[in-house]
């Protein structure tokens, strides 16, 4: 499994403002990128925080990308799936449309009548007591053929998938605005790290937009 994390943020590396609405940071081109990433991979990651905010869709945008997933055999849009351990992703939210599939991956925890709701909508992975066990949970989504994961946000989803080692590539778009405020989503946000930071070597630098994508690949954890 390859695990690339695909996020933008301002200047002062917010995702969002304090208001936790999405907010359009990358430009035209910069989100013509992103579905082009979206178009190479299986599936694309997002935790409910996310599901909740944004209600996104999840799809790829260009249908010429379709075409060509679809001439390589492979299905015209990529999987979708959400990390939520108490199963709180509406069953009317558009990522649950019948445009792809879709896992939501629950604790063991997630009350049952949620479970079944979702159930008809939606592939569900059983991973954690209370709290989805990322490293279980994507195993067990490469059970399933996915392979190549592109993980969206939001802070605390991607700072936990650095915790635990999961990250092998961090594109980052940094745009041309300053959002601002404490309480504003950071791109790893979570308990943070005190020691071991996660190692990153710097690829490629691009300018795009009014902004520029750093491409970062994850070093190893020595043991
Ligand atoms: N600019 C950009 O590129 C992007 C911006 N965003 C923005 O980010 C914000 C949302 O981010 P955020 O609030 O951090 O939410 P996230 O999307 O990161 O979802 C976090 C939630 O996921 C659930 N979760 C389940 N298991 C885990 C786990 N092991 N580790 C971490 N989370 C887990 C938790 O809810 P529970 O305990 O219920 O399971 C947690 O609260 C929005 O404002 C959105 O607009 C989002 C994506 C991209
Ligand atoms: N790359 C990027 N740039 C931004 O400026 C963004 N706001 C986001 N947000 C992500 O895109 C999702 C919306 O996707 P759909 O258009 O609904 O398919 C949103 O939920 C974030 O994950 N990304």
């Amino acid at each position: 499994m390859h695990v690339v994390v695909n996020a933008a943020t301002s200047a002062d590396g917010k995702l969002s403002s304090r208001k936790r609405e999405q907010v359009a940071i990358s430009g035209e081109s910069d989100f013509a990128r992103m579905d082009r990433l979206r178009a190479e991979s299986d599936a694309i990651v997002v935790g409910v925080g996310t599901v909740l905010a944004d209600d996104p869709h999840l799809t790829v945008k260009d249908e010429a990308l379709c075409e060509r997933r679809a001439k390589n055999g492979r299905p015209e849009q990529p999987a979708r799936i959400v990390v939520d351990s108490s199963g709180r992703t509406p069953v009317d939210a558009a990522i649950l449309d019948d445009a792809a599939p879709t896992y939501v991956c629950v604790s063991d925890d997630a009350p049952v009548d949620r479970r079944a709701n979702l159930t008809d909508h939606a592939n569900l992975v059983s991973a954690g007591d209370d709290r989805v066990d990322l490293l279980r949970a994507f195993a067990g989504l490469q059970e399933e053929g996915l392979e190549r994961i592109m993980v969206e946000g939001g802070g605390e989803l991607i700072f936990s998938l650095f915790e635990c080692g999961l990250v092998d590539e961090l594109r980052m778009y940094v745009g041309g605005t300053v959002i601002g405020g404490r309480d504003a989503p950071t791109l790893a946000d979570g308990a943070g790290f005190v020691e071991d930071f996660p190692s990153l070597a710097l690829e490629r630098v691009e300018r795009i937009d009014d902004g520029a994508l750093l491409c970062w690949t994850v070093d190893e954890i020595d043991d």
